[in-house]
This record gives C-alpha cells, structure tokens and sequence, in this order.
C-alpha cells in the first residue's frame, strides 16, 4: 500500500488524513495530542467549565493509520525528517501545517493539561479585571468582547483597531447589524486608534494606554503561517507571507505528489477553516484518484466573496453568506445555529469518534 505523510492535524490535515485511512496507510505528524477547534477558544478562556470542548483527542481519528506526535523539521520531496530525527519517507505528502495565533486565540502549549492550565489562569485574572482592553477588531477581538459580556454583562470591554471601519469587504448591511449588536452588549469599539501596552497581556495589571486605563489587555491580530521547517528550501520556498504556491489542484507548484492547503496555501481567500476543510476534499479526492491509478481531476476555486459567522456570545451575533446571486446578510438564528450554539463542537466529536 501507499503512504501518504499528513504534516499537521488541524481542520485540513485531520480531515485528509480519515478521509485516506481506509485507502492508504497514513501517517498523520502532529505535535499535539489533541486538534484544536480554535472557534471554541474565546468561550474556553470566558467558561473554564466548557474549555474541555475545544479539544480532540487523535486517539480515534485513523482505523488503520497511526498519527506520530512529533514535528517536521524538513521535507523533501520523498520525505520528511522529524525533531526526533526519525525520518519517514511518502509516496504522497500533505503540507497542513496552517497557521499559529496569538493566546488565547490559539493555545501556545501543545497538551491539553498544560493548555487548559493556561486558560484556567488567564481565566481567573480575567474574572477579576474591571475593564478589558481588546487590541484588534477582527472577528477575533469582537468574538472575544461578545463572550466577555456574555459572562461578564457589566465589566467594561473596549476594542481599538487602527483600522478606519469594522469588517472591510463585508456587506454595508451586516456591518450596520454588527455596530447595533456592539452597541446593544456596550462593546466601546474605537477605530483609528492603535495602542499597544507595555504590561504583559492577559495578566491582571492596571496600565495605561494612550488615554484608556485597563486591568487587563488581549492581543487579536497576527496570523503567523507555520512554514519554518520549509526554510532549507529542499522541497519549495515559502513567500513572503510565508505561504506555498499551489496549482488548482491543490498541488506544491512542481510536484504532483506534494500538496498544501488550508492557511499554509497561498490562495487569494480569507484564512478560515472552513476553506481548510474544502480544501481537504480536493487533496483526498486527487490522491485518491492516483492511489486507483487514474489522473485527478478535483479543483479548488477560491471563494469569489467572503463569507463569515460572528457570534457575539451563544445567542446573539452577524453574518453573511455567499450564494450564486452574491452575497446575503443571514439572521441572528443562522449564526446561533451553525455556530454560536455550540461553537462546531458537536461536527468535531462526530469526525474525532469522541461522545460529547
Ligand atoms: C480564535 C479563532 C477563531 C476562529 N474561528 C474560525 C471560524 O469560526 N471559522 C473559520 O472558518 N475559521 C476560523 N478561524 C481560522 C481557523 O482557525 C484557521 O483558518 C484554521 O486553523 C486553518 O486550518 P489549517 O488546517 O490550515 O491549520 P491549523 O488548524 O492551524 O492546524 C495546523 C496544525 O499543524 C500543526 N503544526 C504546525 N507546525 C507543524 C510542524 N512543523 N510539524 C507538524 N505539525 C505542525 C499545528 O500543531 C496544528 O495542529 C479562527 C481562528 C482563530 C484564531
């Protein structure tokens, strides 16, 4: 049988990797114990009770495949070399190394029990913090303000973003709905304005910043693509942003037995991942084709508009969705149900064979 090497187990790599597993043997690299659903970061830090959600084991992600906890430190195109040494070779390789965020956007510890700590101390400073300053009005730093609140109605939330509008790109309408639903939880946003304080963030310590005095300040912005272990160029240089070019089919430019998706793929489209995950389907489906012997055929075609779920706590928030007529604003239920309810946990248990 063939192998296919899967490097990184988030939303793109574990979704190839159990999609392969019955076809080929897998190996999936990843230095985790457990996926991280990053949606579910912010109401982790807000609700220590919860913050178990946000993790999936692998143990029963592959049948037959085996998932090595380990990171690669260099590929080439017959393999890749990992910070153990151990060395395995592929017929097939996937790059799904995605990308890091800052904490608590992603957690920086890579076990659960260590990640969980994390959230549990930042919790807890957080709890005792008068007024939370949020750096980035993304749809990170304004999922963060609208979980705060939600635990929190009364503590003081303020979001600053250099930026001169909310959610660029985005529908007038939706935008318009987001400001009122802002204004509704008393989120204090302030556009234009670019602080960043000289105290750690999420530790309880009263600063000042420009002309806002906090207790306690979150960083949301700065999407670090993970391509490190590409640096030796033996397989393909990275661009700037540190992302790989791909062909339509998702394939490394240059090899039609290397492919990379999801945030590592320099693709013209917002880094989510629910593009990761269709990305995954056109990997399966390519490598698929040759493990039968038979040319790919699967395409990706970057989202023509951009589409987002941003819930404002469990109950309440905006979006937009893409269709063939263009885009449309959805109703606060259709956020609430395909996101904000459960934050994708119950998708995840199913994939990751875990009853939640
Ligand atoms: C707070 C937050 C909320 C978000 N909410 C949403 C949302 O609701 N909807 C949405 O569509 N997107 C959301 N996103 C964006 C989404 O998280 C990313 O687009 C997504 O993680 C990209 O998936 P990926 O499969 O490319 O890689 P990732 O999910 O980043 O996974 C990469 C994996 O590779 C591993 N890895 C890294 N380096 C190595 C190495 N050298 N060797 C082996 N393994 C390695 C990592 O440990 C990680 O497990 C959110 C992001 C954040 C920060």
């Amino acid at each position: 049988m063939s192998t296919v090497v899967v490097i990184g187990g988030g939303y793109g790599g574990s979704a190839v990797a159990k999609a392969l597993d019955a076809e080929a043997d897998v190996v999936l690299v990843e230095p985790r114990d457990a996926f991280v659903n990053a949606a579910g970061s912010l109401r982790a830090l807000t609700r220590p009770d919860w913050a178990g959600n946000l993790f999936f084991p692998y143990d029963a992600l592959l049948t037959r495949g085996r998932v090595v906890r380990d990171r690669a430190v260099s590929v080439d195109p017959r393999g890749v070399t990992l910070a153990s040494g151990e060395r395995i070779e592929a017929d097939h390789l996937v790059l799904a190394t995605g990308s890091s965020y800052t904490y608590p956007g992603k957690p920086s510890a890579e076990s659960t029990a260590d990640a969980l700590d994390d959230l549990r101390r930042t919790h807890k400073e957080l709890a005792d913090a008068g007024h939370v300053l949020i750096a980035g009005a993304g749809p990170v730093g304004l999922e963060l303000a609208g979980e705060i609140k939600e635990v929190w109605p009364d503590k003081r939330v303020t979001v600053v973003d250099p930026g001169a509008e909310l959610m660029p790109g985005f529908l007038p309408q939706m935008r318009e709905e987001l400001h009122k639903a802002l204004a509704e939880r008393d989120i204090e946003v302030r556009l234009g304005t670019s602080v960043t304080p000289s105290v750690e963030p999420g530790r309880l310590n009263t600063f000042t910043a420009g002309d806002i005095t906090a207790d306690i300040w979150f960083r949301a912005h700065g999407v670090r693509i993970n391509s490190g272990y590409l640096a030796d160029g033996r397989l393909t240089t990275p661009g700037p942003r540190g992302t790989v070019a791909v062909t339509s089919g998702l394939n490394v430019v240059g090899y039609d037995h290397v492919y990379a998706l999801g945030d590592l793929a320099d693709l013209p489209e917002a880094k989510m991942a629910g593009y990761a995950m269709q990305h995954a389907e056109v990997v399966a489906a390519n490598i698929s084709a040759r493990l039968r012997g038979e040319e790919p055929t699967a395409t990706y075609d970057p989202a023509p508009h951009p589409m987002i779920l941003l819930p404002l706590g469990s109950r309440g928030g905006v979006g937009q969705f893409p269709s063939p007529d263009g885009p449309f604003v959805v109703p606060v239920e259709t956020v609430v149900e395909y996101k904000g309810a459960d934050l994708f946990t119950g998708r995840f248990a199913a994939q990751f064979g875990i009853e939640r």
